[in-house]
């Protein structure tokens, strides 16, 4: 068997074959080839040729080809951006806003077809149901006091659990998730959970296996043979799939609660309003597209990027302020001088009295497809083409960041301590199909960040060490497992 990676420097024209390259094309050939004849040699898995963090290989071949280059991977071709600016200006472009049918990490013959929801539907669906999913849960929760009553309950409740912990190394990663993932439960079925909710935390659990096992759903469609004996990836992959069942399972159970009660009119949350939608077409042109399979699909959606991200972001913040202590330090001065320890801080302090830090590595690689040919910087993308955009490229490029290893929230600041938002600053990606969840999102990280460190001084348990270097990368960056101790200040 042989890969090839193939990079192209080009202008005017891309490389898609031999037979359209331009004469401008300046062609680079790097080739990663396994031999059937060494078997050490073979693809073990699907980034044979990106290594085990993709991202940081994309950032060493930016260094050798430049911030735009075409990759060719396992007889697909890729166009790899760099920079956020070409990004911008591409991602504004109303035909670069499609998911690539070959990431998709729903199988064809699933019990959800792979382009439905939010996160992997494509052209007239993505466009009705992304702008449906924005006004409800704007018209839910963004700038209402429910909402963020909501996260301060949880925010209040996972405290009350850390002080339980009684200054002994503990690490918060299940209750913190299942607390973060609480807020988005009541947003999409005004449920929540206990945070030592058996079955609720081996949900929340598989939404972080779901994500890891993603890429080996695209390494099968490549290597199709690794499902046919038995092995490492086959049983990663056998179990990420019978946790999807159950993930869909529980919001089939969801629905189900709901339709049992029919009162779609009243009660406030996305199920809810969705049926309704269904009902009336009060909203939307095109009601005959908000079926079961959809409501499903974009609730299961919700409520994995609702989850993981921000409490994966939290953690970095933890680790990050372990790594440290003088960044906690002036946060606490911060929140001492401006607020005080005795009253919660609410969102009406965010930004104007207290900044909160904000790492910002953790979705590292995004991707569109073009429905169209587009140009952009003089290069010519044809139809169809997959591209990816190396946010963790983005965040250590040297034009925008100074020292861009070293944690300091204090970049985002401004001469008169007002909170500024760097070109080069974008977690959250960019264009049309950027995040739909930033608005609460950043609510949510400021709300448990800026309160947890209220109440809490973080240490790291005697005789241990911490490094951000230290996370596993896929779909999500995540640090590796930590403890920590919770020292409570008030
Ligand atoms: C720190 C937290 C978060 C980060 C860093 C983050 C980051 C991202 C990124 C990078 C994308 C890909 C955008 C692209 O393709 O260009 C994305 C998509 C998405 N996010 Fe978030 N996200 C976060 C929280 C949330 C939350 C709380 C929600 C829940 C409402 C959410 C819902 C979504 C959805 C539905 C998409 C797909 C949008 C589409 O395809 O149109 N995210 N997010």
């Amino acid at each position: 068997m042989q890969i090839v990676i193939l990079f192209c420097k080009l202008r005017i024209s891309f490389c898609g074959s031999s037979s359209r390259r331009g004469s401008h094309c300046t062609l680079l050939l790097a080739e990663a080839i396994t031999r059937t004849d060494e078997p050490s040699a073979r693809p073990s898995s699907f980034t044979l040729a990106f290594g085990r963090r993709p991202a940081e290989t994309l950032i060493r071949w930016k260094e050798k080809y430049g911030d735009t280059f075409t990759l060719r991977m396992a007889g697909q071709f890729f166009v790899v951006l760099n920079d956020i600016a070409t990004a911008r200006k591409l991602f504004q472009d109303d035909n670069v806003t499609g998911r690539d049918e070959y990431s998709l990490i729903r199988t064809e013959n699933g019990p959800i077809p792979p382009g439905a929801g939010l996160v992997m539907s494509n052209h007239e669906l993505w466009k009705t149901h992304r702008r449906f999913a924005l006004s409800t849960l704007r018209d839910l929760g963004m700038g209402k006091n429910w909402l963020e009553d909501t996260i301060i309950a949880e925010v209040e409740a996972l405290c009350q659990v850390l002080r339980e912990t009684q200054r002994k190394p503990f690490n918060p990663k299940v209750k913190l998730t299942n607390s973060v993932s609480n807020v988005i439960c009541a947003l999409i079925f005004g449920q929540r959970f206990e945070l030592d909710d058996p079955r609720f935390t081996r949900l929340t659990a598989m939404i972080a296996e779901d994500i890891a096992s993603s890429s080996e759903e695209v390494l099968v469609k490549t290597l199709p043979f690794l499902m046919r004996f038995p092995n490492g990836r086959r049983s990663m992959i056998i179990r990420g799939r019978r946790n999807r069942e159950s993930l869909i399972a529980f919001m089939r159970e969801m629905i189900a609660g709901a339709e049992g009660s029919k009162d779609h009119y009243d009660v406030q949350d996305y199920l809810h309003a969705y049926q309704r939608e269904r009902e009336t077409g009060a909203k939307m042109a095109d009601k005959a597209t908000f079926d079961d399979i959809q409501l499903v699909a974009s609730m299961l959606d919700l409520f994995g990027a609702g989850t993981e991200t921000t409490s994966t972001t939290l953690l970095w913040a933890f680790l990050l302020i372990l790594e440290s202590p003088d960044v906690q330090r002036k946060i606490q001065d911060e929140i001492d001088n401006n607020v005080g320890r005795e009253k919660l801080l609410s969102n009406s302090d965010r930004g104007r009295k207290v900044s909160s830090p904000m790492p910002s590595n953790l979705i590292p690689i995004g991707g569109r497809v073009n429905h169209e040919e587009v140009t952009v910087d003089g290069y010519t993308i044809p139809k169809n083409t997959s591209i990816i955009l190396n946010l963790f490229s983005v965040h250590r490029d040297p034009r925008y960041w100074k020292n861009p290893e070293q944690f300091d929230p204090t970049r985002f600041l401004d001469k008169n301590k007002k909170l500024i938002k760097p070109e080069g600053f974008a977690p959250f990606s960019v264009g049309k199909r950027a995040c739909l969840g930033e608005a609460l999102a950043k609510m949510e990280l400021f709300l448990f960040a800026a309160n947890l460190l209220r109440c809490f001084t973080l240490e790291l348990p005697p005789g241990k060490t911490i490094s951000h270097q230290d996370y596993v990368s896929g779909v999500v960056h995540a640090p590796f497992p930590f403890e920590l101790i919770f020292i409570p200040q008030i």
